[in-house]
C-alpha cells in the first residue's frame, strides 16, 4: 500500500475533525476523497504529511510511519500542492519549481546538475516550459495550478497529495490536470486528491473515500460507492449512475 491510515483521527480545538478514518491507498491508483463542505478532507490530507497532527491512530506513506517520521524525510517520498500554490513574492517558475529539490538536498546545499534535470523534466511533464522563466505571479490560475503540480514532481515524491487541484479552473484546464494526474498515476505515481466534482471523481479516480463529519462513510470504486441514496444522504443530491461502455457517468438532477 502506498498510504495505509487506521483509526487515524485529528482533534483541533478541541474538536473532532477526522475521526477514526480507515483508508487504503493502492501504488499508482488515483484515489479520490470527497465530501461536503467541513467534512475533513482538507484536515486529513494535511495530517497525512503532518502538516498537522494526528490525536490518535496509526499512518503509513510508502513505507514511513507519519507520526514519527520527520516532516523532512517524510517530504522525500510525499509531495503536497496546496489551495493557494504560489508565492506572492518575485520568483521565477523556474525557481519555484525548483523549491521541490529542497527536502532531498543538505543544508545550505547549492542545487546540482541532477536537481535541474529534474526540474526541466517536471517542466516539462507539465507543459509549463515556455513559462520558466516567467515572474511567477503573472500566470494564470491555471498555468499557476500546473506550476505548482510541477514544483510536486520535482520532490520526485511516490506519493502526489493534491487539495482541489481544479478549483478556479475553467472546464478546459480542470480537464487537463486530471487528465495529467491520470498519465503520472500511470507511470505509477500514486495520486490522492480532493475534489468537490462528483462527475469528474467518477470519470478520473479509481477508488474514493467519502467523508461526512469528518467520519469514513463508504469506500471503493466511484461506481459502487455513489449511488443514490449516498448521494442523497451525504451530498443532499439527487443522483444516479449510468453505464457508458467501459465508463461511467453520473447524471444529478437537483438537491433532494
Ligand atoms: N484549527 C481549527 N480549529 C477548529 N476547527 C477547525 C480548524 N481547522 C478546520 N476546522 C474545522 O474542521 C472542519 C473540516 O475542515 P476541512 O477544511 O478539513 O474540511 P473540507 O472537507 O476540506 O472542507 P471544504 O470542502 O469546505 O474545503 C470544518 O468545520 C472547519 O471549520
Amino acid at each position: 500500500m502506498a498510504v495505509r491510515t487506521e483509526g487515524w483521527s485529528v482533534r483541533l480545538d478541541g474538536h473532532d475533525i477526522v475521526s477514526e478514518v480507515d483508508i487504503d491507498v493502492r501504488k499508482g491508483e488515483v484515489f479520490g476523497i470527497v465530501g461536503p463542505n467541513g467534512s475533513g478532507k482538507t484536515t486529513l490530507l494535511r495530517s497525512l504529511y503532518r502538516a498537522l497532527n494526528a490525536s490518535a491512530g496509526a499512518a503509513e506513506v510508502a513505507g514511513l510511519a507519519v507520526p514519527t517520521t520527520p516532516r523532512r524525510r517524510l517530504a522525500t517520498v510525499l509531495a503536497a500542492t496546496v489551495q493557494e500554490p504560489v508565492p506572492s513574492a518575485a520568483f521565477t517558475v523556474r525557481d519555484v519549481v525548483g523549491q521541490g529539490r529542497t527536502p532531498h538536498l543538505g543544508l545550505l546545499q547549492p542545487i546540482r546538475d541532477a536537481d535541474r534535470t529534474i526540474v526541466a523534466d517536471a517542466l516539462r511533464a507539465t507543459a509549463v516550459e515556455q513559462h520558466a522563466d516567467r515572474d511567477v505571479r503573472t500566470l494564470s490560475g491555471g498555468e499557476r495550478q500546473r506550476v505548482a503540480i510541477a514544483r510536486a514532481l520535482a520532490q520526485r515524491p511516490e506519493v502526489l497529495v493534491l487539495d482541489e487541484p481544479t478549483n478556479h479552473l475553467d472546464l478546459r484546464h480542470q480537464f487537463a490536470v486530471l487528465e495529467l494526474l491520470r498519465e503520472l498515476a500511470a507511470g505509477g505515481l500514486t495520486v490522492v486528491v480532493t475534489m468537490h466534482d462528483l462527475r469528474m471523481a467518477v470519470s478520473y479516480c479509481d477508488r474514493l473515500a467519502v467523508l461526512d463529519e469528518g467520519r469514513l462513510v463508504a469506500t471503493g470504486a466511484p461506481s459502487d460507492v455513489l449511488g443514490p441514496d449516498l448521494l442523497a444522504d451525504v451530498f443532499g443530491v439527487r443522483g444516479n449512475l449510468r453505464r457508458n461502455g467501459q465508463r461511467w457517468t453520473l447524471d444529478l438532477e437537483g438537491t433532494v
